[in-house]
């Protein structure tokens, strides 16, 4: 049976438009629009699928494109081979992230089979790092709308504005205010490639379809003066509005996102000060925190295998991390629940740790007032001393974890890098500020200083490193692991909150996908090849905590074993191998339903 619906051109126009081989119609039949598989979206005009060069004459005749592309009908291999021909020709990373921002623009699957198909050399290209050099230019290399942006003056109008985006159904967007960008700094709206570059991996990563992802960015003003004097810039000139101006704001974005499509799980991404948003708006919106809570998960999920490898037993570790912000806390709380877990009373847990932010080691009787998230770690064993400097503070803890989430490029020093050398057989050295340029060290400073024997994490990526005859393999401790699966597991269950225990279980999830063979090169992350069934699986164990949390409305899904579940996330994520296929059967269905049509 054809999943065609009836069309309600005469049956006579359609075979005609079958079968012309001249030029097309001047008005498109009606039946073009009722193709399953050639959803228009704002990002991505409809024109995208109707265009592949990979399909079939007839396909192209019925959509009234042939003679619009050139003649041959080429596979998918020749595509990729000239796309990554293109890709080489261009010389600079900002140069392949425009390539690849206007191959997803103009043929959206194409784009993501290529993605799916180069994770490993493709995402450093639309993620981190390019994307924050991207950011930073983002005014000066601006070629086409690819999100929303809503701005501070808009506000009283946010609901009626939203029903300009296009696309009827949205089920996932990432909102930021361009506010923190990696560790850039506040780069206003220049952070909308941000949102575009989360959700280009909740399509690759998770199989979330592109056309129901939507970016925004809304521009509260910037504090960065520089972007304030440049005539290019694209956002408001203003100052940054005051936080109770961003509460009202944000107040009425949140419900006119809601309003318009009831079911959006909304991400926030790299805001300078995310606690407030995360604690108004987490019990009653679909909504979580990536960089306190995603960060949170995949670095405890790391943590778990990283811990094991090192031989040491759990509670006697001691981590020192360097920056005490929304990543710092929220990884530093993630593994304290971790900890728990594994039977240390809150108090104990939390002894463990020591956080350095610009002022020196987090005390209780520093002096001055502390950020609300971070008094919850302020230490009061001190004696009274204070520790200015990172090097004072590990000489004064001996950690066993050194953990960088401080955008300060380099701060892990080769002296600092020896010294945990020195006291630990395997010390967990995670470097995870981005871009690359914040990271506090790299691949090749942490292995030369420990002489091979650090359990390395960054968050953006490294090239494997050859030291004395071995190739050394280095991790990427980055919230791209996890979020794509949050994002799917809310969606797909429905949830109605994304509670504390859907967070952990997607770091729990990661562990079960680490291989034998990645355990033996010392990896605690599985191979980014992978994403897609990592993506699943972590979406599976979102899905059971909603399920337990209650906040779930699927509940079929409760009735399903973990192997049929997580076989049933696969089955509904994107696939984009399948898409123009799935353009020429239902292409195919129709010739044959016309043609088995009796005659009139
Ligand atoms: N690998 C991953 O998945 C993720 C990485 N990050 C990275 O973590 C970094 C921090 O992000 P957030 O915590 O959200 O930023 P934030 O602005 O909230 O916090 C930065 C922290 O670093 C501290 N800091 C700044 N300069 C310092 C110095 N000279 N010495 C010691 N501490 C210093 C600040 O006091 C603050 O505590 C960024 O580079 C971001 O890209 C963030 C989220 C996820
Ligand atoms: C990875 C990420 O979310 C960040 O660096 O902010
Ligand atoms: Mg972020």
């Amino acid at each position: 049976m054809s999943t065609f619906t009836a069309t309600q051109a005469p049956i006579g126009q359609q075979v005609g438009s079958l079968l012309a081989t001249s030029t097309p119609h001047t008005s498109p039949p009606s039946h073009k629009h009722r193709l399953k598989h050639t959803r228009a979206t704002a990002h991505v005009p409809n024109r995208a699928a109707h265009f592949d060069t990979s399909l079939s004459i007839t396909a192209r005749k019925y959509l009234q494109t042939y003679g619009l592309t050139p003649p041959r009908a080429e596979s998918y291999e020749v595509q990729k081979t000239r796309c990554l021909a293109q890709l080489a020709l261009k010389t600079t990373p900002i140069e392949k992230f425009l390539y690849l921002s206007t191959l997803r623009y103009n043929n959206v699957h194409l784009f993501y089979r290529l993605l799916t198909d180069h994770f490993t050399e493709l995402t450093p290209l639309v993620y981190t790092p390019t994307v924050g050099e991207a950011c930073q230019r983002w005014s000066e290399i601006y070629q086409q709308p690819e999100g929303m942006y809503l701005s501070f003056e808009d506000r009283g109008h946010l609901s009626g504005i939203i029903q300009n985006w296009p696309q009827g159904n949205v089920e996932i967007t990432v909102v930021t205010d361009g506010s923190r960008i990696l560790g850039l700094g506040d780069l206003g709206v220049g952070g909308m490639g941000i949102p575009i570059g989360k959700l280009a991996l909740y399509t690759g990563c998770a199989g979330i379809r592109p056309e129901v992802t939507l970016p925004l960015t809304v521009d509260l003003g910037t504090s960065n003066k520089a972007l304030q004097a440049d005539p290019l810039y694209m956002g408001s000139h203003r100052d940054k509005v005051t936080p109770e101006e961003e509460r009202e704001f944000l107040d009425e974005l949140m419900a006119a996102l809601k309003e318009r499509w009831p079911d959006i799980v909304i991400q926030f991404e790299d805001w300078k000060n995310p606690f407030p948003s995360l604690e108004r708006y987490r019990q009653d919106y679909a909504m979580f925190n990536d960089d306190i809570q995603g960060t949170g998960a995949v670095i405890m999920g790391g943590i778990i295998g990283a811990v094991k490898q090192s031989g040491v037993a759990t509670r006697d570790h001691r981590a020192v991390f360097l920056g005490a912000g929304s990543a710092g806390v929220g990884v530093a709380k993630q593994i304290v629940d971790y900890f728990i877990h594994e039977g240390m009373t809150e108090e104990e847990a939390k002894s463990r740790f020591w956080l350095v932010d610009s002022k020196g080691l987090v005390t209780q009787d520093r002096g001055d007032k502390l950020a609300e998230h971070k008094t919850y770690f302020s230490r009061t064993d001190n004696n009274g001393q204070q520790f200015q400097t990172l090097d004072e503070v590990i000489e004064y803890v001996k950690p066993t974890i050194l953990m960088g989430l401080s955008t300060i490029g380099g701060a892990f020093t080769p002296d600092i890098l020896q010294k945990m050398a020195t006291w630990n057989e395997r010390p967990i050295i995670f470097a995870l500020s981005n871009p690359s340029s914040k990271s506090e060290c790299t691949f090749e400073e942490a292995i030369t200083h420990t002489d091979g024997r650090a359990l390395f994490a960054s968050g953006s990526p490294f090239q494997p490193y050859a030291y004395k005859d071995k190739i050394y393999h280095p991790g990427q401790g980055n919230n791209m692991y996890v979020f794509p699966g949050i994002g799917l597991g809310t969606i797909l269950s429905k949830a109605v909150q994304v509670t504390p225990n859907m967070i952990y279980a997607s770091g729990e999830a990661l562990p079960t996908m680490i291989t034998e063979e990645e355990k033996q090169i010392s990896l605690f992350y599985p191979c980014i090849a992978r994403i897609r069934d990592v993506s699943a699986r972590v979406a599976l164990h979102v899905i059971r905590a909603a399920q337990k949390d209650n906040v779930d409305r699927l509940h079929h899904l409760r009735e399903m074993n973990d192997e049929s579940l997580e076989a049933w996330i696969k089955d509904k994520m994107y696939d984009p191998h399948q898409e123009t296929k799935e353009i020429e059967n239902e292409i195919r269905e129709l010739v044959d339903d016309l043609a088995a049509s009796p005659k009139l």
